[in-house]
C-alpha cells in the first residue's frame, strides 16, 4: 500500500528539488508541487514527476470567480495530476464550477478544498473578520465543502475527528500541520505528530520542512513513516 505521506517540495530550483526525488520512489510517499516550484518550474516539472510515476498533489489553492477556477482546473487535469485544490472561500458556485469542469475530462483528479490555513489561530482569524474559531470555521468550511461535491478538505489534523463525525466516510481529509514530536513548528500554529493526525482520521498527511529540511531527508521520511506503525 502507498504510504499517506505526501512530500512537499518547497524548493527554491529543480537541482534541490530533484536532489531529494532522486531518491524517493511512488511506494514511499506521494509528492506535493505548491507555489513556489510551480511558479519557478512550471507545468513541465509537474509533468516530469508524473512521468516517473509519482502521484502528484498540485497545491495552488485557487480561489477566483467560478469561470476562472473552472479553466484553471481544466488546465491541471491536463497534467496528469493526481490532486488538486481550490480555497473553500471562493464559495459554492466557484468549487462547483470546478467540480463540473472536471467532471467532464477524461483524467479526473481528486479536487478538495483548503478550510483555514494550518498556520492561522484564532486572533489570526478575528483580524480576517471570521467570527468563531478555527475549528468551528473547518467544520462549516467542510460542510460547504462536502455539499459543493468536492472528494475533500484540507485542514489542520487538530480538526480531523471533528470532521470524521459529520462528513460521508470517503470524504477525504488531507493535513498539512504536522510535525513529529521533536521538530520545530516554523510558521505552522495548528499542529499534530504524523501517529496522532492518522489516528485523528487524516487520509494524507503533508509533511515539508521535517523530511526536506533535515540532514538525511530520506531518513527523516523513514523515520515518520515507520512512527505510523508504532
Ligand atoms: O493549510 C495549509 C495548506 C497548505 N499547506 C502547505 O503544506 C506544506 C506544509 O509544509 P511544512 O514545511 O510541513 O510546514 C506547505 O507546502 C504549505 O504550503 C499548509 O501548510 N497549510
Amino acid at each position: 500500500m502507498t504510504s499517506p505521506v505526501i512530500v512537499a517540495l518547497d524548493f527554491p530550483n529543480q537541482a534541490q528539488a530533484l536532489a531529494l526525488v532522486d531518491q524517493l520512489d511512488a511506494s514511499l510517499c506521494r509528492l506535493k508541487v505548491g507555489k513556489e516550484l510551480f511558479t519557478r518550474l512550471g507545468p513541465d516539472f509537474v509533468e516530469k514527476l508524473v512521468g516517473r510515476g509519482f502521484d502528484v498533489f498540485l497545491d495552488l489553492k485557487f480561489h477566483d470567480i467560478p469561470n476562472t477556477v473552472a479553466a484553471a482546473c481544466d488546465a491541471a487535469a491536463d497534467l496528469g495530476v493526481w490532486m488538486m485544490n481550490v480555497h473553500a472561500s471562493g464559495g459554492r458556485k466557484m468549487m462547483e464550477a470546478a467540480r463540473e469542469r472536471l467532471a467532464g475530462k477524461s483524467h479526473q483528479p481528486k479536487l478538495i478544498a483548503v478550510t483555514i490555513l494550518t498556520s492561522l489561530g484564532e486572533s489570526d482569524i478575528q483580524e480576517i473578520g471570521f467570527s468563531g474559531t478555527p475549528g468551528e470555521n473547518v467544520l462549516r468550511l467542510a460542510a460547504l465543502a462536502e455539499s459543493s461535491g468536492l472528494d475533500g478538505v484540507v485542514c489542520s489534523p487538530l480538526e480531523a475527528a471533528a470532521i470524521r463525525e459529520q462528513a460521508s466516510k470517503d470524504f477525504l481529509l488531507v493535513t498539512p500541520g504536522v510535525r513529529p514530536a521533536t521538530a520545530s513548528l516554523d510558521d505552522q500554529k495548528r499542529v499534530m505528530t504524523p501517529a496522532d493526525a492518522m489516528a485523528a482520521g487524516s487520509n494524507y498527511l503533508v509533511i515539508g520542512r521535517p523530511v526536506t529540511a533535515a540532514e538525511d531527508p530520506l531518513q527523516a521520511l523513514r523515520d515518520i513513516t515507520a512512527s505510523l506503525k508504532e
